[in-house]
């Protein structure tokens, strides 16, 4: 049901107003009036407007208590006196302890990873964390190996970025020269070799410019994980764990998935278990492709900043178009001395035309095939909007004008229709 156009709540401290929009393109305008609020760990600036668009889940949290205003129609909008803050404010601090150790004895910081079954918070806790982090000081670095959302780039990759300053309310963190990698897949069940062969690279990158950025270091990781918790998920986990050399855990409302990693993690690795929020809010199907289509058209068309992406013709045969993994075949039939595993990462060139149209192709910074590519970060995305095969030409949507750069293009499963 659709509430009031205008509503004043009054906050007490340690309590959350939380809301969603829902209806179609609608906008809901909040305002701190007095008070002090936060935004999954933002600062809100008193009397400054914050928009929000359909299919926002808020939650406005005041430690000291604060009088907001809602302007426009939410569908759902009430105070929570309950929530987990205290306890996450509590992970913060002893994060905090371990950078202030690390920082005196020069070594690394904590590397934290989160870790739940789907819609339990881990992304918003992650932000929590890096945005308490970064208003004392630090300069954590952010992980995200979850492809079904994306949160660094677009969904289907996985990524690292440095935050220097905490999270706009509309942007999200901003990102100079994230370090982001192809999958191309929603899931990493659709090419676990793939999965596992990014994440061991993107570790050892992250440890690599660690290594080069002291206050980084001390400030440490905060990785956010994809909600696959059981069988090859849980092998996925322990993977991402190993490969990052994790020392915490935080295991979001799943007392099977902690015991679990309390009984397989080595005991130098603190496995901590933390209730989820009872304002998150568990999302449709629908909802999640709904929300990899924004994340992509805010990659190439901005969200408060617009972007203003080129269009133009390419001829198919100046593209390097390739796909990661061959279709698996019996072992008899492999060629001699390559396991099925292999196929899983190789590269075979992408001859058709017509099924291109309106798929993402990542843009490798890897000028041939041969040049291991996979463990080439990524310099971007153009999507197919058009192909005449007649012609033998595709158009395309780009950040950059053209030409497009000489390298290796990376064929994704995820599509996206621009009806800009
Ligand atoms: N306290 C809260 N009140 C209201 N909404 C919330 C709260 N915490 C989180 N949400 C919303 O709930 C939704 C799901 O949260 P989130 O994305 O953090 O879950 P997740 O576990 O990371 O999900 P996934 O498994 O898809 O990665 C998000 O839209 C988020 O904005």
């Amino acid at each position: 049901m659709t509430e009031v156009q205008l509503q004043e709540f009054k906050l007490e401290p340690d309590s959350e107003l939380r809301f969603e929009v829902e209806s179609k393109n609608e906008k809901v305008v909040l305002e701190v009036k007095t008070g002090y609020a936060e935004l999954f760990g933002t600062e809100l600036v008193k009397g400054k407007p914050y928009e929000f668009h359909t299919g926002a889940k808020v939650a406005v949290f005041t430690w000291h208590g604060c009088t907001v205003e809602l302007r426009g129609r939410t569908e759902v909008s009430y105070v929570a006196k309950e929530t987990p803050m205290v306890v996450y404010l509590n992970v913060h601090a002893a994060l905090e302890q371990q950078r202030i150790a690390a920082e005196d004895q020069g070594t690394r910081g904590p590397v934290a990873m989160i870790v739940g079954p789907g819609d339990v918070g881990k992304s918003t806790l992650t932000k929590l964390l890096l945005n308490y982090a970064v208003r004392m000081g630090r300069r954590p670095i952010y992980v995200d190996i979850d492809v079904g959302q994306g949160h660094i780039s677009i969904p289907g990759t996985i990524g690292a970025t440095l935050v220097e300053r905490p999270a706009s309310i509309e942007e999200g963190f901003s990102q100079q020269a994230p370090l982001v990698y192809h999958f191309g897949h929603k899931s990493p069940g659709d090419n676990v070799e793939l999965y596992k062969t990014i994440v061991s690279r993107l570790a050892e990158v992250v440890t690599e410019r660690c290594e080069h950025n002291k206050k980084a270091s001390s400030s440490g990781l905060i990785i956010n994980t994809c909600g696959w918790i059981k069988g090859t998920g849980y092998k996925m986990l322990t993977h991402a764990a190993q490969a990052f050399e994790v020392d915490v855990i935080l295991v979001l409302d799943n007392e099977r998935l902690f015991i679990e990693l309390k009984r397989d993690m080595p005991k130098f690795v603190k496995v901590v278990y933390l209730p989820k929020s009872g304002g998150v809010v568990e999302r449709s199907a629908t909802q999640r492709t709904e929300a990899r289509d924004v994340r992509i058209r805010e990659y190439f068309y901005g969200t408060r900043t617009p972007y203003y992406p080129h269009s133009f013709d390419v001829k198919f045969s100046d593209l390097k178009i390739y796909k990661v993994g061959a279709a698996s075949l019996p072992a008899s039939c492999m060629p001699l001395g390559m396991r099925a595993a292999e196929a899983k990462t190789r590269l075979v060139a992408v001859t058709a035309c017509a099924p291109l149209a309106h798929r993402l192709l990542a843009v490798s910074f890897a000028a041939a095939p041969g040049d291991d590519v996979l463990h080439s970060n990524l310099a971007g995305f153009i999507c197919v909007t058009a192909v005449d095969a007649e012609r033998q030409t595709l158009t395309v949507l780009s950040p950059q004008p053209r030409p497009l750069p000489n390298t290796v293009l990376l064929l994704s499963e995820l599509q996206y229709m621009d009806n800009h």
